[in-house]
């Protein structure tokens, strides 16, 4: 049934580029598995997970479709959270959590011309066949992270994709100079990966019919395969589209266009959006009252997921990409350098999106050979190597330029040094982002909580503290999945409380 749907949704190759992208490695799952009674999927499917939620609690399921892969987290309250859930201080027990590790195959990621989507990896992607029967009927809650800036246009009235998705770091130089027209100077909008540069790129490309489209990011087509009602989204994956966080409301300038009514109804993060539709609910076992909540991006997530909750922590995503989020009284938007502020609750994330990162090691070296070589690493030695490690041209953050070419030349024989110049300049561009910050007049960072795959890398860890000269830790929860599992249980507490 879902199969079909998905099939049916969905034009092979938008399919393909939107879920080979992410899914081709959905085997590969990082796992938690915490000693009390809460759960989360084992990566090898070997690894039977028999973790029962004790009578009466209950699991929230949060699921991270990150640049590379996706990964699953249930988590459970110990305690049941006060009624007004915040989402970073609920009361979890941190301590109890232990890693099994990441398993499953070592995941390449995969090559974005991929244009062969295995059919079963798109159905498990939403199956969650990797969520145990038997906890499947104790899950109160569902959200879903993804990757921001994501979008794909769907017509409302038969659900099929108007178009191939556009990929987070895809740049719209075309729709540039109209966006910069309507929107005000230094707009998160005003560069060319923003998610309004892509609606704009298609309406003024796409020759077909217009009135029934409707815009979505990632994390809200995916939901909405879960919930069916269509057009919903959420405050931080909308700011790239134009939605002002701090009005609740889509500014005029741009409901006044002739595409705003592409643009998805918002809601806060971790809101209820419906029950889990009934077809998919019976072929899964999932409870009658299972709740489909709002989602956020993925850095949204892996922040929620440190549990950072004071002005001046900072948290980096050290992923496919290098994402950099920090907590501040005052909110900062400048486009010139690809900055933003997403909104959390009553503060400001101010922060960007750099396309340096994890992906750009993957390209050189495997998990493996990473975690060998850095065992090598003096990180108390400067390595006088000087790169701008990127994938392909074009930076986001903190220099907003759609041409800056990769640096990774000269190439020592050595790849101990190698990746040590490499690691190291990639630590100089977190600096550099952190400073611009600072400069543009958000908290001043004073201490870096890290996660993503880059996290478990203490030599790395070691040579960001040198660098950044700050305090440089790993997040308890370094899965944005666990940030995810904090927004359904966000949603689930609220509908009981509103009941
Ligand atoms: N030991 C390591 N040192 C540095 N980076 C690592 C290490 N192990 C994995 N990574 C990087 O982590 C990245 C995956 O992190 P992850 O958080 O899963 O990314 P995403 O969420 O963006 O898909 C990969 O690009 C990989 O290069
Ligand atoms: O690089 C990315 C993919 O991993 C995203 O751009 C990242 O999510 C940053 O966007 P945001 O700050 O809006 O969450």
């Amino acid at each position: 049934m879902l199969k079909e749907r998905m099939a049916s949704t969905i034009s092979s190759t938008a399919y393909s580029s939107l879920f080979s992208l992410h899914f081709n490695s959905w085997r590969k799952l990082s796992s938690r598995m915490l000693e009390s009674n809460v759960f989360c999927k084992p990566t090898r499917p070997n690894i039977s997970a028999n973790y029962k939620a004790e009578n009466g609690k209950k699991l929230y399921l949060g699921m991270d479709f990150g640049t590379s892969g996706a990964r699953v987290s249930d988590e459970s309250p110990l305690t049941i959270p006060t009624s007004s859930v915040d989402v970073h201080q609920s009361e979890l027990d941190h301590d109890s959590v232990h890693s099994d590790g990441d398993g499953g195959p070592d995941m390449q990621t995969p090559n974005e011309s991929d244009a062969s989507v295995d059919e079963s990896v798109a159905e498990s992607a939403l199956e969650m066949e990797d969520v145990s029967v038997s906890l499947r009927p104790v899950v109160a809650s569902i959200a879903i992270d993804g990757t921001s800036a994501t979008t794909i246009i769907i017509d409302s009235t038969s659900g099929d994709p108007l178009c191939r998705p556009y990929l987070y770091n895809e740049s719209c130089p075309d729709a540039l100079p109209l966006v910069k027209s309507i929107a005000p100077p230094k707009h998160t909008v005003c560069s060319g990966s923003s998610t309004l540069c892509k609606l704009v790129s298609w309406w003024n490309s796409c020759d077909s019919s217009k009135e029934s489209a409707v815009l979505l990011h990632q994390a809200d087509w995916l939901l909405w395969l879960l919930h069916g009602k269509l057009g919903v989204s959420d405050y931080n994956n909308a700011l790239k589209v134009g939605y002002d966080p701090e009005m609740d409301s889509y500014p005029p300038w741009l409901l006044s266009q002739p595409y705003s009514h592409l643009l998805p109804s918002v809601q806060h993060p971790g809101t209820k959006i419906g029950c889990m539709k009934e077809d998919i609910r019976t072929q899964f076992g999932y409870p009658k009252d299972c709740l489909i909540c709002t989602g956020t991006t993925d850095s949204i997530a892996a922040f929620l997921a440190a549990g950072a909750t004071l002005p001046g922590k900072g948290v980096t995503s050290l992923g496919s990409t290098l994402a950099i989020k920090l907590l501040s009284t005052k909110r900062v938007e400048d486009a010139r350098f690809g900055v933003y502020s997403h909104r959390l609750d009553d503060k400001w994330l101010v922060g960007g999106a750099s396309n340096t990162g994890g992906a750009v090691l993957r390209q050189l070296f495997s998990d493996e050979q990473l975690k060998k070589l850095s065992e090598q690493i003096n990180p108390l030695e400067a390595s006088p190597l000087d790169y701008y490690p990127l994938q392909a041209v074009g930076e986001r953050f903190p220099v907003a330029d759609p041409n800056m070419e990769p640096r990774l030349h000269p190439r020592p024989k050595n790849d101990v040094e190698y990746l040590h110049g490499i690691l190291e300049s990639i630590a100089r561009i977190e600096a550099k982002g952190y400073t611009l910050l600072k400069d543009l007049g958000a908290t001043p960072v004073e201490e870096v909580i890290t996660s993503g795959g880059g996290s478990k890398n203490e030599k790395w860890i070691k040579i960001r503290e040198r660098v950044l000269g700050l305090p440089v830790s790993k997040a308890n929860q370094t899965e944005a999945a666990y940030g995810a599992a904090l927004l359904a249980m966000k949603g689930a507490c609220e509908n009981t409380a509103s009941d």
